[in-house]
């Protein structure tokens, strides 16, 4: 690895092939990860609301009693059933689309989008039953972030495959085939983690301080 001084006296080009993501006047940038589903959008309670709206008669998780990331799951131990028709949910037409973001979301998204030296990325996992999902959370973000941040939204099913610094996602448990992904997982606080201890940093909601989490990430300029 050369040394910063020497890298800030290389054309862009160069900075590039040296492996190192560097602003034009020297510093590191700092790439962020944004999940979107329990992150940006409210998942958990659109989910809620439509299923209760479909199945009335039917038994429901409220948001206290969620655990365990997989919604399904925790319908399918309810009753047997209970997963096919919740997956069905989730399934539906402009089920993505129509989730509303999770308060102050948006606006951090846009802050964070337009700090010096730093580079927003949505990452988010789509459903394998492809109809609706993936083109609605394009949509959802168009809709709510604006055209021009369609180029930072990377949808793929294995995020240890992408490089960051910073990985702000609800998920406890993120795996794939990188064993070492170049992120710090940061766990974003959600109904169905609240209960459980782990070991990852967390993010408690969009109020709490993402700015310091930031900060700590960046590599003083040398
Ligand atoms: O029980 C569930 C709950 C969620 N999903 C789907 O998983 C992904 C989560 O994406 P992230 O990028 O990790 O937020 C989303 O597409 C949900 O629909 C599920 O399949 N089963
Ligand atoms: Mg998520």
């Amino acid at each position: 690895m050369l040394p910063s001084r020497l890298l800030r006296s290389l054309h862009h080009p160069l900075r590039r092939i040296c492996g190192v993501n560097m602003s034009s006047s020297g510093e590191k940038r700092l790439r962020v990860l944004v999940d979107m589903d329990g992150v940006l959008a409210d998942f958990e309670g659109g989910f809620l609301r439509k299923f209760r709206a479909r199945f009335p008669q039917e038994p429901f998780i409220s948001l206290e009693e969620r655990r365990g990331f997989w919604v399904s799951a925790q319908y399918g131990e309810l009753r047997e059933d209970l997963c096919d028709k919740a997956i069905s949910i989730w399934e539906s037409k402009d089920f993505f689309l129509e989730l509303e973001p999770l308060p102050g979301a948006v606006e951090v998204v846009k802050q964070m989008s337009q700090m010096e030296n730093t580079d927003v990325f949505i990452c988010t996992s789509p459903i394998k039953r492809y109809q609706h999902c993936p083109q609605e959370k394009y949509a959802w973000v168009e809709k709510h972030l604006g055209h021009d941040f369609l180029d930072q939204v990377i949808l793929t099913r294995d995020k240890t495959l992408v490089s960051g610094d910073i990985l702000i996602d609800d998920k406890p448990d993120i795996l794939g085939v990188e064993s070492s992904p170049s992120w710090e997982h940061i766990l974003f606080s959600a109904c169905h983690n609240l209960h459980q201890n782990c070991p990852q940093r967390r993010l408690t909601s969009w109020a709490d301080d993402w700015r310091s989490l930031l900060d700590s990430k960046r590599t003083p300029d040398l």
